[in-house]
């Protein structure tokens, strides 16, 4: 049996699983933790995979590897490919006035027409006008930029030469310095950043092109750290009976939505992610230009397109409500399904981070409705459930205005096991919810990846699905008009 193994770096974990390269079927499996907060040095992600593989049973057996991570991070290395500070995550928004003054200096239009997205902080390139602006000695030193997914391929490919660097398409759209329609890097758009553009950015594999694993001499890997094992070593004695001497594919890897869209399967449905970020995504052939910045116009990874609206408020709101009721996520479903649909006018507007979608940064989380007779703990779970998916209706409704078919939704990630999220989420979202059976999506998806590197040809390899499970229920209006005028207080501030 030939295996392959996918890896999702994402915000709070890695996650990796090996798995069968023909059929699909799930072999082993390994997560590890990653420390909390917005700014992160690379290396906690390196430590996190590597404890992830050997939770997995390290890569004996496997033949192609693909990494999919979070989006967006700003990772900056020095000429000698040493990490020049901690990497600024997604949901760090400390370059919201950098993106606020980018987007005015060519105007939203025009952002949305170059390159599909219109500056928010998440996106790298705002991260890299902060930097300029803010720490110029660090900027200096910059002389490769990259993303988090990027850097873990790079440093499995174990050479540590900058022009090693490689990345896929999926993630460089949303870099904000790359235009997915002509599938170049966008010079003046970083240099209108980062003040020159004469930093080496990874190169851009196809979606079935692949490097190799641990290619690089005993020098070079113990130049990255490593110390006196070399990468092969390090990685293979993890398992038993690894097959150290044969060649093991690197796949170019991806984005972690458009890895999830590959490991869900593509098809029809809008998919609705619930993990430390909301997200509302599908397959398009066209490439979104919204001049409102609601939906970003990523590319996935296959050649096609990725509409996208994001939010920065999803499952840790949950996690949030719980600490503040004092209860565990298994107690927050039972009480938000113990409380009406809508809470008995408790509206949560869930802010918690800021907010992406919409555009507010400095935004903070609300209650809104309370009474002496609705403040209860079952109406604030039921809130904040229904707060958290109304937030991602809107964004909803924005890929249906750019044409994506929204009458089904597959709901995955952290958040879509609560038996709460899966029955609220049709009241919500006026159409049926699907759940595929619990797993790793991002990191299903990469191993596909990592699989079509072997198998070659136009698509990725067939693999079978989990079964899913169908969730219908009548809308309830009222829920998202109510949600809609408390949101709406921030917006006409
Ligand atoms: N039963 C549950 N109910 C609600 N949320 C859950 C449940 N189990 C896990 N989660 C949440 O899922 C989140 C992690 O999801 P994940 O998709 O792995 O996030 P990320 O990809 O951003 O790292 C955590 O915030 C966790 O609390
Ligand atoms: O910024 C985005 C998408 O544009 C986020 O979706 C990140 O890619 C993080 O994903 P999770 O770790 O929450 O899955």
């Amino acid at each position: 049996m030939t295996l392959v193994a996918g890896i999702d770096s994402s915000t709070q974990s890695c996650k990796v699983v090996v798995r069968d390269a023909e059929t699909g079927r799930l072999v082993r499996e390994g997560r590890a933790a990653h420390p909390d907060g917005t700014e992160v040095h690379p290396s906690h992600w390196w430590s996190a995979l590597r404890s992830a593989l050997a939770d997995a049973g390290g890569l004996s057996g496997v033949s192609a590897v693909s990494v999919a991570g979070q989006q967006h991070g700003m990772v900056c290395l020095d000429e000698d490919g040493k990490v020049v500070r901690e990497a600024l995550l997604w949901n760090d928004t400390r370059s919201a006035a950098a993106a606020a003054s980018l987007t005015d200096e060519l105007g939203a239009a025009s952002w949305a027409a170059r390159i599909g997205l219109v500056p928010v902080a998440s996106f790298t390139i705002t991260k890299l006008r902060w930097l300029a602006q803010h720490e110029p000695a660090n900027a200096k030193r910059t002389a490769a930029v990259c993303l988090p997914h990027d850097w873990l391929t790079w440093r499995l490919r174990g050479t540590g030469s900058l022009d090693d660097l490689v990345t896929d398409r999926s993630d460089a759209s949303g870099t904000g310095y790359f235009d997915s329609a002509s599938n170049a890097y966008v010079p003046d758009l970083l240099s209108l950043a980062l003040g020159r553009s004469d930093v080496v950015l990874p190169r851009v594999l196809g979606p079935a092109e692949y490097t190799v694993l641990a290619a690089g001499s005993r020098d070079e890997t113990s130049r990255l750290g490593l110390g006196a094992s070399d990468l092969r070593d390090e990685l293979f004695r993890l398992g038993e009976g690894g097959r150290r001497d044969e060649t093991v594919r690197l796949a170019a890897g991806a984005g972690d939505n458009a890895a999830a869209m590959l490991g869900v399967g593509g098809g029809a449905d809008v998919v609705v992610s619930l993990g430390t970020s909301g997200v509302v995504t599908a397959t398009a052939d066209v490439r979104a230009e919204d001049p409102s910045g609601i939906v970003a116009g990523f590319a996935d990874a296959t050649g096609r397109y990725l509409p996208l609206a994001c939010t920065l408020n999803a499952a840790r709101v949950l996690d949030a409500t719980a600490r503040m009721l004092g209860v565990d996520l298994t107690r927050l479903s039972e009480l938000a399904l113990s409380a009406p649909a809508g809470a008995e006018g408790v509206v949560m507007v869930p802010y918690l981070e800021g907010e992406r979608t919409p555009n507010l940064p400095d935004a903070t989380g609300a209650l809104h409705g309370l009474t002496l007779s609705n403040a209860t703990p079952a109406n604030i779970a039921r809130a904040a459930v229904e707060g958290m998916l109304c937030g991602l209706a809107v964004g909803l409704d924005a890929l249906a205005e750019q044409g994506a078919d929204v009458s089904g939704v597959r709901l995955v990630g952290g958040a879509a096991v609560s038996p709460a999220v899966r029955e609220i989420a049709p009241t919500v979202f006026g159409v049926p919810v699907t759940v595929p059976a619990p797993g790793e999506y991002v990191a299903d998806g990469a191993a596909r990846q990592a699989a079509w590197t072997l198998s070659g040809g136009a698509t990725p390899p067939e693999w079978t699905l989990a079964e899913s499970t169908r969730f219908e229920a009548d809308a309830v209006p009222e829920v998202r008009a109510r949600y809609g005028d408390a949101a709406q207080r921030y917006l006409s501030r």
